[in-house]
């Protein structure tokens, strides 16, 4: 595997958990209780990773940002990391926090339950943040500005932090949250007016304390609320981009559904990618659609 030149700065940094994912699967329907055989895999995962490996699919070379322990399963995470061509250089190693993990447990009738202790991460704090300041990505005077993608992992005080943070002042930052549960620490992106989210239709609701039941709805909403600019998305139906210039409402192609875990992610990775290549914004949408419907459908992107 090539490892970029320090001189070469990152297409875009990915910020927030990159942990080992440890998914159970069962092929029959499971219930509260149920004591199942099945599948345990461990895989590299985390929403920051998610977002990078998704990235790099598209052709391009994130570097993360991230704590990761200096125990055996860290260095082994690393590793996995470098295997799917992500720069880790910048990653903050703990020598006395553990690698952070994530359990879920998958039956046929979708996810039962999960649990994210991304302890680690947020004990981290702003230690990760360091390559931003100590001239390695950006410094007081530079500051970074480039593409970062960050992640709802990231405690509601970090998230605030960067928004309002001088070495973030140049960036072109785009988040997502981790989950329904955490769209709430995404509140300051619409306190202070910066950024690009992307949500789907149940997080937007969350953020705006409000039911929507279209893309559209929910993204004005969403502006209304302070927010810079964003992207809603509703599985199959309609997704929205809504920033000051207006809003702009597409349909997906219509597919059949192999797999859905992954969409929200591929969706955001291929819009990023779609507007560093220059695309205006409703080329960007219609592409980023069809990139998250293919991969829905169970064909690699693209
Ligand atoms: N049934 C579908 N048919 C066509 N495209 C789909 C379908 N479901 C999802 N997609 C594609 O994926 C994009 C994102 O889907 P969705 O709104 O479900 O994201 P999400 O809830 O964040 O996904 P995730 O399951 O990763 O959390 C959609 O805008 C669309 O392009
Ligand atoms: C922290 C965390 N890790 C992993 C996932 C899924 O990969 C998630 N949603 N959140």
């Amino acid at each position: 595997m090539t490892q970029a030149s320090a001189s070469q700065p990152p297409a875009i940094l990915c910020i927030g958990s990159v942990l080992w994912d440890i998914i159970g699967r069962c092929t029959t329907e499971m219930q509260r209780g149920s004591d199942m055989p099945g599948r345990i895999t461990r895989l590299p995962g985390g929403v920051a990773m998610n977002i990078a490996m998704t990235l790099a699919r598209f052709g391009v070379r994130p570097a993360l940002l991230t704590a990761v322990g200096r125990d055996p399963e860290g260095d082994e995470l690393i590793h996995a990391c470098g295997h799917f061509g992500l720069i880790t250089d910048h990653i903050y190693r703990s020598e006395d926090l553990p690698t952070d993990r994530y359990m879920a447990v998958e039956g046929a009738n979708g996810l039962i339950a999960a649990i994210a202790d991304a302890h680690s991460l947020e004990a981290a704090g702003d230690k990760i943040l360091r390559p931003l300041s100590d001239g390695s990505l950006g410094s007081e005077d530079a500051p970074y500005a480039g593409q970062v993608a960050l992640d709802g992992n990231l405690t509601l005080s970090l998230l605030d932090d960067i928004v309002a943070s001088p070495a973030f002042a140049k960036a072109d930052l785009r988040v997502a949250p981790a989950s329904p549960g955490k769209a709430e620490r995404l509140r300051p992106f619409l306190t202070r007016t910066r950024g690009t989210l992307y949500v789907n239709l149940e997080e937007a609701g969350i953020l705006c304390q409000a039911e929507f039941t279209d893309s559209e709805t929910a993204a004005q909403a969403m502006l209304d609320r302070g927010a810079a600019r964003v992207l809603v998305t509703d599985g199959g139906a309609s997704a929205t981009v809504a920033d000051a210039k207006g809003t702009i409402t597409l349909h997906p192609p219509r597919v059949t559904v192999a797999r859905v875990t992954g969409a929200g992610d591929t969706f955001m990775a291929a819009h990023i990618v779609a507007e560093a290549r220059g695309e205006d914004r409703k080329t960007a949408l219609a592409s980023a659609l069809k990139a998250a419907a293919t991969y829905v459908s169970g064909e690699p992107p693209l």
